[in-house]
């Protein structure tokens, strides 16, 4: 049994692993079903990885060479939005590697005696999976330097001025740290990544394909015109695209006569509220809070999520992301602001100016 306030650790192929992400603060994620039912649509293997080419190739050129070399591969920093295969990228290495994962986050190591314990047990060639690595604590981040950069790690003995610190030297380890949040990252740590991956949105072909794949494993028949449409309603999203083909199935089952064809697919969009352009309640939210009750802004992200009862992280890491690349929000000094296509999405005439306050 784990003590109380140890981290939380799990060693294998990390499945059970609980996501503190934003994304599942909003997006009904971490209930057990769906986190299961993800789960069984996880690529293992790289090849099996649709999209991101770039970071595929840069990934595979990593892995390749660590094998080639027998050595453990560098440190390897994932980053992107919520679902879009940071997690799945982290058990592919470990996968490719042939080495057992070891899943633990930031949020969870809240001193830096739960990561030296961490650290301390990790066996060589291990991969180390720290998800959300942008929460951890000061203290926990610089022992993570030292033991990334020189594998050790200093065990404190004593208290006040009889206390030392006795280095311990870890074997050849990996470490992957995904974020949602680059930025947040403190330059030292980030310097001791050899390879940053970062994920974007995906294309709508490519999301097709996420589509054809799961529908495959889930042995359900997805036409290609519905494939079509439930990708262009997933917000650039594999996690979305997975969500919204699991709805389409429950409604072509219950109401359908089980083919997922473009009128279910249409239908049962509709029903869950998934809009022709994939915005869901809360990117909807925020574009009405924006233009109704802002004027279009300029608006700061505090204020902005306090008028859609979320938390600023949330409106910033899970629905801004997306409506900023759908030029539907712009990031300007004095706040966000609605663009044109964001009146029209709303079915409102565009204030005279809209488009001269972004810049
Ligand atoms: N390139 C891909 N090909 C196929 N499926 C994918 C791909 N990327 C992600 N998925 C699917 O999307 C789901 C979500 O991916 P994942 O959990 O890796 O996202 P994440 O980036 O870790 O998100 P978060 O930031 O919320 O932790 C996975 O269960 C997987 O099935
Ligand atoms: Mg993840």
């Amino acid at each position: 049994m784990r003590e109380p306030g140890a981290p939380r650790v799990e060693v294998g192929d990390g499945e059970d692993l609980v996501p503190d992400g934003a994304e599942s603060l909003v997006r009904a994620a971490a209930d057990e079903p769906e986190r299961a039912a993800e789960a069984a649509l996880r690529p293992r293997r790289l090849e099996e990885f649709v999209g991101q080419r770039v970071v595929r190739d840069q990934l595979s050129l990593v892995l390749q060479a660590a094998l080639g070399r027998g050595r453990a591969p560098d440190h390897v920093l994932l980053s992107g939005p919520p679902g879009l295969g940071k997690t799945t990228l982290a058990m592919i290495i470990a996968a490719e590697l042939g080495a057992s994962l070891r899943v633990t986050s930031g949020p969870a190591i809240q001193h830096a005696g739960d990561l030296a314990a961490v650290l301390s047990s990790l066996e060589e060639g291990e991969v180390l999976f720290i998800d959300e690595i942008h929460r951890l604590a000061r203290p926990a981040e610089e022992l993570l330097y030292v033991a990334m950069e020189d594998f050790r790690v200093d065990v404190v003995v004593g208290k006040g001025a009889g206390a030392s610190a006795i280095p311990l030297s870890l074997p050849p380890f990996t470490v992957v740290g995904a974020t949602t949040r680059a930025g947040l990252l403190p330059a030292p740590l980030r310097d001791r990544f050899g390879f940053t991956g970062h994920l974007d949105f995906y294309a709508d072909d490519e999301l097709e394909r996420v589509l054809v794949r799961s529908a495959g494993l889930l042995d359900v028949p997805l036409e290609a015109a519905a494939a079509a449409e439930i990708a262009s309603r997933s917000r650039g999203t594999p996690r979305i695209a997975n969500r919204l083909l699991r709805r389409v199935r429950d409604w072509a089952q219950v109401r359908g006569d089980g083919t997922l064809s473009l009128a279910a697919a249409r239908s049962a969009l509709d029903v869950y509220e998934v809009d022709v352009r994939g915005l869901d309640r809360l990117d909807r939210a925020v574009l009405d809070a924006l233009c109704r009750r802002f004027g279009g802004g300029p608006v700061g992200l505090t204020t902005l999520a306090v008028a859609v009862g979320e938390e600023p992280e949330t409106v910033e890491t899970v629905a801004e992301p997306f409506l900023v690349r759908e030029g539907l929000v712009g990031r300007t000094a004095r706040g966000r602001v609605a663009l044109p296509p964001a009146w029209e999405h709303l079915g409102l005439p565009v204030p005279a100016g809209s488009d001269t306050l972004f810049g």
